[in-house]
């Protein structure tokens, strides 16, 4: 017999599990389904394991930055213990998940969803229907299709080893391949990352992505760019890793960072007239597909935004809203991005690159903090910022930080943009001093 819902879920990450929660709480009967972990890339795979893993990387980096400056001895990281304290937390993400979605009274299905030809959804050997469905499924690894690609592991392998090799290569420059470089370097490993071209990270500022590669390479992590890897073969030394002009580089472990994939594949969506691209679910700004009782949201969702998990839980409320009450098209606020290396690199709203080509409407201010109180106190090596400043309103519209603490900047400078903070406005705030928020009237 089909279970009938007003709403079927498919996917329980982020997105998923969010717009499950707001639609139940407005009294739809929802089920929600998933293939493997409850709660998804984020907490099990992704940002939340990462940062715990970075927690020690920043802390080693930090002291080293003190050396002679009042600290003796720098701390190594023992990497079993780190990985235990990954796993206290990471271990009961996908029980915890479940039990949440139960508490909220939302049925949950385990395994994995394909639309049947009568449009019915199908999971395991239950058969149910929506009158509405979302796709939530996110996205994996891409592996590149190299001759050895068996031997690549994933960001997934890398979150979860239980000892670090002492040679680890990563092919792919850009969120992961940088994050997870770091870390694998403070852990004492020998890194090496591959990138095809001159230009990793090629969202970010220029001279950043330099200067971030510059504090990289003086930390021992090597850049080989312009290098088409060709070859992965398994030899007595080591695996292999040649490209042409006799590139040939050993190491123990390669992680294939090189961008992800929507998860569509096993989805059936021919069945249900779903169209797919390269980026994705094709939906409008409604986040509705080319069916209109399925939507698409998150990861999987080929949207003009990045692929983060605050833009997944955004959509989700907005498609809680539209899906109970049919509001306008979707639009976005400014969205932070970072590069959780160390040191972090963060970007928000409009792009120094773009400035630049529109320097009648926009300046960019350039400015050197390593000498600021703030870095000083830290010793940092290297503190940058671009602030970009609309000429005529004099409104700060965008902003590119480089520096241990860019986390936190760019969620405030996000802030000022959203909220269209003038500078006479800031001025008459009172920060707690000294602090990283107490930087923000030098920016501009
Ligand atoms: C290493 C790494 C680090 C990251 N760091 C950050 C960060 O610091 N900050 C940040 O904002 N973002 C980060 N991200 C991105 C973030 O994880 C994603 O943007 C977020 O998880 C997207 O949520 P989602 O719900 O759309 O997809 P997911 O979290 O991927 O969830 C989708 C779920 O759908 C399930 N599924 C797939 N197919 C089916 C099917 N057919 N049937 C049923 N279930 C299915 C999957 O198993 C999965 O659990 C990182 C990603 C990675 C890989
Ligand atoms: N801090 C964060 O917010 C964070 C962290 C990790 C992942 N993510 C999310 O996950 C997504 C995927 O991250 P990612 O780093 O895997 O992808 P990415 O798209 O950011 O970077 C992949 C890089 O690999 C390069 N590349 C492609 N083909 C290559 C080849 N043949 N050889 C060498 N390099 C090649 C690309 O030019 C690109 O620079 C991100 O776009 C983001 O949405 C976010």
């Amino acid at each position: 017999m089909t279970k009938e819902y007003d709403i079927v879920v498919i996917g329980g990450g982020p997105a998923g599990t969010a717009v499950a929660g707001g639609l139940k709480a407005q009294g739809k009967s929802v089920l929600i389904v998933e293939a493997d972990l409850w709660g998804g890339t984020c907490p099990n795979r992704g940002c939340d394991p990462k940062k715990i893993l970075l927690s020690a990387v920043e802390a080693q980096q930090r002291a080293k930055n003190l050396q002679g400056h009042g600290l003796t001895g720098v701390p190594t990281v023992d990497w079993p213990a780190l990985m235990t304290t990954k796993r206290g937390y990471t271990d009961g993400i996908n029980d915890g998940t479940l039990s949440g979605l139960q508490g909220q009274k939302i049925a949950t299905l385990h395994g994995q969803a394909t639309f049947n030809a009568d449009g019915t959804l199908q999971v395991g050997d239950e058969t149910v229907s929506g009158t509405d469905y979302v796709i939530a499924t996110g996205q994996r690894p891409t592996i590149l299709p190299v001759e050895g690609q068996e031997y690549f592991k994933t960001s997934t392998d890398f979150l979860d080893l239980d000892t670090m090799p002492k040679r680890v290569t990563f092919v792919g420059g850009g969120y992961v391949g940088f994050e997870l470089a770091t870390i694998a370097r403070a852990a004492g490993a020998e890194v090496h990352l591959i990138h095809h071209n001159d230009r990793p990270l090629k969202a970010f500022d220029t001279e950043h992505v330099q200067a971030l590669m510059g504090q990289l390479t003086e930390q021992g992590i090597t850049f080989d760019l312009n290098v088409d890897l060709q070859r992965i073969t398994k030899q007595p030394d080591g695996l292999h890793l040649t490209a042409a002009d006799g590139f040939d580089l050993t190491t123990d472990l390669v992680i294939c960072s090189a961008g992800r994939q929507p998860n569509v594949d096993h989805l059936g969506l021919a069945n249900v007239g779903v169209t797919v691209n390269r980026g994705g679910v094709q939906v409008n700004d409604h986040l509705q597909t080319a069916n209109p009782h399925i939507y698409a949201i998150g990861d999987v969702s080929d949207t003009p935004v990045p692929k983060l998990t605050p833009v997944a839980g955004y959509e989700a409320r907005y498609l809680v809203g539209e899906l109970t009450q049919p509001a306008a098209a979707i639009t976005y606020p400014v969205i932070p991005t970072e590069v959780y290396a160390e040191p972090k690199l963060a970007e928000v709203g409009i792009t120094t690159a773009k400035a630049s080509e529109d320097s009648a409407r926009y300046q960019v201010n350039t400015l050197d903090m390593t000498h600021w109180f703030t870095y000083y106190r830290l010793q940092t090596p290297k503190a940058l910022a671009k602030v970009v400043v609309d000429r005529q309103s004099g409104l700060v519209v965008g902003a590119s930080f480089l520096s241990e603490i860019a986390d936190e900047m760019i969620n405030y400078v996000m802030t000022l943009i959203q909220q269209k903070v003038t500078l006479a406005e800031l001025q008459k705030l009172i920060w707690a001093y000294p602090t990283p928020a107490s930087d923000l009237q030098y920016l501009v």
